[in-house]
């Protein structure tokens, strides 16, 4: 853990507001201020946050959690903006930049959309900037479709939001070394410890089983997935090759304790080697086409370690559509590498050896300036 560069925070309802007093200031100020130090180690934090509901709830004067749908979207609608003006504010005064992005998890399930969310995130780090995401509640339908899921007969209704999983799912699109899951818990107990005073506390939990599942009911008040949904989160992230922090949001210093080595939560090592973005494009699904590229492109790739600019385009075979992963080969057909293109097959034959800055006038748009950024391109060994 101590090593992990790049990791992803999520803090949960229960971190983020107070019962009575919407937004948990000196909490969330404290996370914000561990965040920071965080980033000024040279490590890169993507935070995931719930709590638009709860703040939105408050703002409206609403005295419970709505349990009508459409009503809890409109709260998250509120709420959303006094939560990112808190951020902004709180990681502003710190001297770090903050930003918002909110996605649905359907974002990370398509090819096209994921690319964006990635290519958007990574810019963002870059930069210098925390991304702040939570989940675009106000128009995800996943809850509506569970609801119909459920009236089929298949189980109950789960709530929009998942949060746990998004953050997982977020960890594993950008390569994370680490996911944290801050809570109103220190971990994972051998049961609900709000109901169980005989519980005890697991360090670490080298598998997520169907048995430690079944260890995990009940949620805090205005929590959504509990303890199972995070262990969800956890298995999949795992599975990636990510190692999975949960503790508590709530213990100041408990991150980065936790961080430091000290037992503070429960951890859940990743099951594999990290499946690497790059080593996934290097030796993942075959091509779909092929991008020739004259000899200063292929310098480029190799000595500036550069994004795959159209001005290096000479020819494209085969068809692809944007997302797709295609090999990167000199005039002779020697490969040069792969990586998943920003532009269909069609549209980087029309912009093949042309400026970047002519994308827009020959395209109608300018999504990006390469046609192969440099995190989405695995070279050959030379
Ligand atoms: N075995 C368990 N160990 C720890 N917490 C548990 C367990 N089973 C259920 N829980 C509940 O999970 C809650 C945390 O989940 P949740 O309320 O969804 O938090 P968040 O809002 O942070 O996502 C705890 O407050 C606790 O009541
Ligand atoms: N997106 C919702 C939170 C959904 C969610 O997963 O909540 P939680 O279980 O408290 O992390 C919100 O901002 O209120």
């Amino acid at each position: 853990m101590a090593a992990a560069r790049r990791i992803v925070i999520k803090l949960g309802t229960g971190v983020v507001t107070h019962p009575e007093a919407g937004l948990a200031l000196g909490r969330l100020s404290s996370l914000v201020e561990a965040a920071c130090d965080l980033h000024r180690q040279g490590r890169e934090v993507i935070v995931v946050s719930s709590g638009a509901v709860g703040m939105g709830q408050r703002v409206l004067g609403l005295a419970k959690r709505p349990d009508s749908l459409g009503l809890r979207q409109a709260c998250a609608a509120v709420g959303q903006g006094h939560l990112m003006a808190l951020y902004t504010q709180l990681f502003g005064q710190l001297g770090v930049k903050a930003a918002q992005v909110l996605l649905i998890q359907e974002d990370l399930a398509d090819r096209d959309r994921a690319l964006c969310v990635r290519t958007t995130l990574m810019r963002l780090l870059e930069l210098g900037v925390v991304p702040i995401l939570n989940e675009n509640d106000s128009v995800s339908v996943r809850e509506l479709m569970e609801f119909r899921r459920g009236q089929g007969g298949s189980g109950p209704a789960l709530e929009f939001g998942d949060n746990d999983g998004l953050s997982a799912r977020v960890a594993v699109a950008i390569d994370a070394d680490l996911l944290v899951i801050l809570t109103d818990v220190d971990g994972l107990y051998t049961a609900n410890p709000r109901t169980d005073p005989e519980a005890r506390r697991i360090g670490e939990l080298a598998d997520v089983s169907e048995e430690a599942l079944a260890r995990t009911a009940g949620t805090s008040a205005g929590g959504t997935g509990g303890m199972t949904s995070k262990l969800e989160a956890a298995r999949l992230a795992s599975k990636a090759g990510i190692g999975v922090l949960i503790t508590s949001g709530h213990l100041p210093g408990a991150l980065v304790a936790a961080l430091a080595g000290e037992d503070r939560g429960t951890y859940v090592p990743p099951a594999q080697r990290r499946s690497a973005h790059r080593r996934q494009i290097a030796s993942g699904a075959p091509a779909r086409g092929g991008l020739v590229v004259n000899e200063g492109a292929i310098a480029a790739l190799h000595e500036r370690k550069a994004s795959l600019l159209p001005i290096g385009l000479v020819r494209v075979d085969g068809e692809f559509a944007r997302g797709e992963l295609v090999e990167i080969r000199d005039g002779s057909g020697r490969v040069h590498g792969r990586g998943l293109v920003n532009y269909s097959s069609e549209e980087c034959r029309r912009l093949a050896g042309r400026h970047s800055s002519e994308i827009a006038s020959i395209l109608g748009f300018c999504g990006y300036d390469a046609v192969i950024g440099r995190d989405n391109l695995a070279l050959s060994e030379v």
